[in-house]
Parts: C-alpha cells; sequence; structure tokens
C-alpha cells in the first residue's frame, strides 16, 4: 500500500498492493493496520456505504457537520468515477480548494477524505458501483452540501452540459460561501 499526497493535507491517494497472477488479481481493500501504520490517522471506520449510478449522474457535494462529520475512504468497484474533496476547514491553508482524481475498477485507487471536507462525484462509465467506509455514522440532521455548479469552486466534473443527472436535493443546495 502507498500513500499519495493531494496537496489538501490529510486528503490522501492510497495505491494497494496487487498481486496479480494468471487467475487474475488479489489486493487487501482496506487493512485497519496497515492504513494506520501508513497514513498515521486511525482508520476507525464504523459504517460502510454502496451505490450504484448511470453516467452524468454527480452526487454531492456533501458532508456532515459537527459531532457526525465523517471521514471517508472511496474506491470504485465498478467503472469509473471522476471523485471530488473541497477543504472547507475555516482554519486550513487550502480552504476553499478542492482535489479531483479519475477513480476506477481499473486502476483500484481510493480517496482518503478527511471530516471537514465536503466530497462528491461524478461517473464518467456507462454504470458505477461505488463504496466507502465511513468514520462516523450517518445522521440526516447533521447533513449539509453544496451545489455541485458553485461558481467559487468552479468543479469541472469532465461531463458535457445538459448531460447531468442531479438529484432534486442535490439541485437546491446552498453556495460554499453561504456555508
Ligand atoms: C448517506 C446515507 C443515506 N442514507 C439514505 C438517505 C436517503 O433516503 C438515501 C439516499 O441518500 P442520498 O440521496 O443522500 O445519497 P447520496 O446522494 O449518494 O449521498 C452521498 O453522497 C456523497 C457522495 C457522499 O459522500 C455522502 O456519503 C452521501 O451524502 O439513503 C442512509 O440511509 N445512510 C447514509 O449514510
Amino acid at each position: 500500500m502507498e500513500i499519495e499526497q493531494t496537496g489538501l493535507k490529510d486528503c490522501l491517494i492510497i495505491k494497494p498492493r496487487i498481486f496479480e497472477d494468471a487467475r487474475g488479481y488479489f489486493f487487501e481493500s482496506f487493512n485497519r493496520d496497515t492504513f494506520a501504520q501508513k497514513t498515521g490517522l486511525s482508520g476507525d471506520f464504523v459504517q460502510d456505504n454502496q451505490s450504484f449510478s448511470a453516467y452524468g449522474v454527480i452526487r454531492g457535494l456533501h458532508a456532515q457537520g459537527g459531532e457526525f462529520a465523517q471521514a471517508k475512504l472511496v474506491r470504485v468497484l465498478k467503472g469509473e468515477v471522476l471523485d471530488v474533496a473541497v477543504d472547507m476547514r475555516k482554519d486550513s491553508e487550502t480552504y476553499g480548494k478542492h482535489f479531483s482524481i479519475k477513480l476506477s475498477a481499473d486502476n483500484n485507487l481510493q480517496l482518503y477524505i478527511p471530516r471537514g471536507f465536503l466530497h462528491g462525484f461524478s461517473v464518467l462509465s456507462e454504470t458505477a458501483e461505488f463504496f466507502y467506509k465511513c468514520d462516523n455514522f450517518y445522521n440526516k440532521a447533521s447533513e449539509i452540501g453544496v451545489v455541485y455548479n458553485d461558481r467559487d469552486l468552479n468543479i469541472d466534473w469532465l461531463i458535457p452540459g445538459g448531460d447531468e443527472s442531479i438529484s432534486d436535493k442535490d439541485e437546491v443546495l446552498n453556495s460554499f460561501s453561504a456555508l
């Protein structure tokens, strides 16, 4: 398992060690001790989530606030997404900055998104199965969000205009400046 920095503190790219042979491949998708040793973070995740989406879907930008803030370890089981993390930690040097990366079933890359970040992804393949670990439980009352096409964030989701598929809930999320 290798760790790569993203330029946003504690937001990390994780490259698992893949064992390939004539049958196919094997890799440890998560090992708490290895994760903790390589990242210096606890790795105590308590909830796993999975979603399925078609091409053009953009889920996000979401987070949970306060005591229910969540760190997430995200990856793609099938297809390809553009994954986006936005630093909303007011005291961070990279406040308001975002990092995006293509995660796919081919590259097996993972992204660790710390507490204090907004998260979202766009589906670049015909369909995508998205899986992620959270270090805090879902708490609907603590949900916060920023609209995907926020002018200040200016995120390129790599989805041509008109092809986006957004939930009614996400269409009316706040601007980043209103957070
Ligand atoms: C997040 C969540 C949702 N739900 C229920 C609530 C809704 O009835 C249904 C769909 O929820 P939502 O439309 O919020 O799903 P996404 O748009 O994929 O939300 C996620 O999108 C971005 C990418 C994230 O990083 C967050 O983890 C999460 O907000 O699942 C649960 O029961 N438990 C949960 O942990």
